[in-house]
């Protein structure tokens, strides 16, 4: 069976997938010195604990924090003893490579998000994902990475404000009763989610704008949800798609 990580800068995820399904997603906070045994404890705990019998051979990882991936290979080698693939590397393929400046290092998560999502809809695409940063990556019809845009994240915004001016407090997101705030957190949940929601109309309507074409917005991250609730910032939300797309460039590397 093959156990999926996908390392985030905030959150990592590992999901079982038997080859037609997952069969548990289990989520930790990102630590570069979490060592291959303190995984194992927690992994092994939560895989009894959902009473799932599974003998894991095969590992794919993602990650976007490059210090992490030495524990992670340490904990595939120790427990499942087999080497994992690792988006990004040369020895992991991709279907089809991105169309970018040279020199370009593309976020592994970005590349396994355009891998997915062409899978499961083809055609041009934008890929919008609410992580540490929220990402746009636009796929071509052929299902190549071909750019996108960067933006901080939700929380990363709520976080700078808080950090950068003595009277804001910490604050959650949440979608606001009102647009106008008439308290301090309101007045801060109100200009980060109505900014957002702004954001996100925007550099899609640029994006199909520069492309001169239709193209499907796909939803994904964890705050994805969030804002799908009152504005049809997406055509789909598909809260799966990072670990569909580790699926994929798994089957291809079987494959080829
Ligand atoms: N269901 C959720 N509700 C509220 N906040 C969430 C949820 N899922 C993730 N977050 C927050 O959204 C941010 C991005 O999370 P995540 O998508 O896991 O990021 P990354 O992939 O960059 O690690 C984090 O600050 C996380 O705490
Ligand atoms: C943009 C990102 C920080 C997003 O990471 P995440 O929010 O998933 O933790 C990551 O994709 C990354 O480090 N990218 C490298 C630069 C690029 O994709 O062009
Ligand atoms: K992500």
């Amino acid at each position: 069976m093959l156990l999926a990580i996908d390392c985030g800068n905030t959150n990592t995820v590992f999901a079982i997938w038997d080859g037609s399904e997952f069969l548990c997603t289990l989520r930790t906070s990102t630590h570069h010195a979490r060592t291959a045994d303190a995984y194992f404890t927690w992994y092994s705990t939560l895989v009894k604990h959902y009473g799932l019998d599974v003998e894991i051979d095969e590992v794919i990882i993602s990650s976007t924090v490059p210090r992490v991936v030495f524990n992670l290979r340490v904990f595939a080698d120790r427990f499942f003893g087999c080497r994992p693939m690792v988006v990004g590397k040369p020895d992991c393929a991709l279907p089809i490579e991105p169309r970018v400046d040279g020199g370009t290092i593309v976020g592994p998560d970005r590349l396994v998000n355009t891998a997915g999502a062409h899978d499961r809809h083809g055609g041009d695409l934008i890929v919008v994902d609410f992580g540490t940063a929220t990402t746009f990556d636009v796929v071509a019809a052929d299902g190549a990475y071909i750019g996108g845009l960067i933006a901080p994240g939700v929380n990363l915004s709520l976080e700078a404000l808080h950090m950068a001016a003595a009277a804001l407090p910490h604050v959650d997101i949440s979608k606001p009763q009102q647009v106008i705030g008439t308290n301090t957190v309101a007045c801060m949940q109100s200009g980060v989610f109505w900014g957002y929601v702004g954001l996100v109309k925007e550099c899609c309507a640029r994006i199909r704008a520069e492309r001169a074409r239709p193209m499907k917005v796909i939803g994904t991250g964890g705050l994805a949800s969030l804002f799908n609730e009152t504005e049809e910032l997406f055509d789909v939300l598909e809260e799966d798609l990072t670990m569909h797309g580790l699926t994929v460039i798994h089957a291809y590397n079987k494959k080829g």
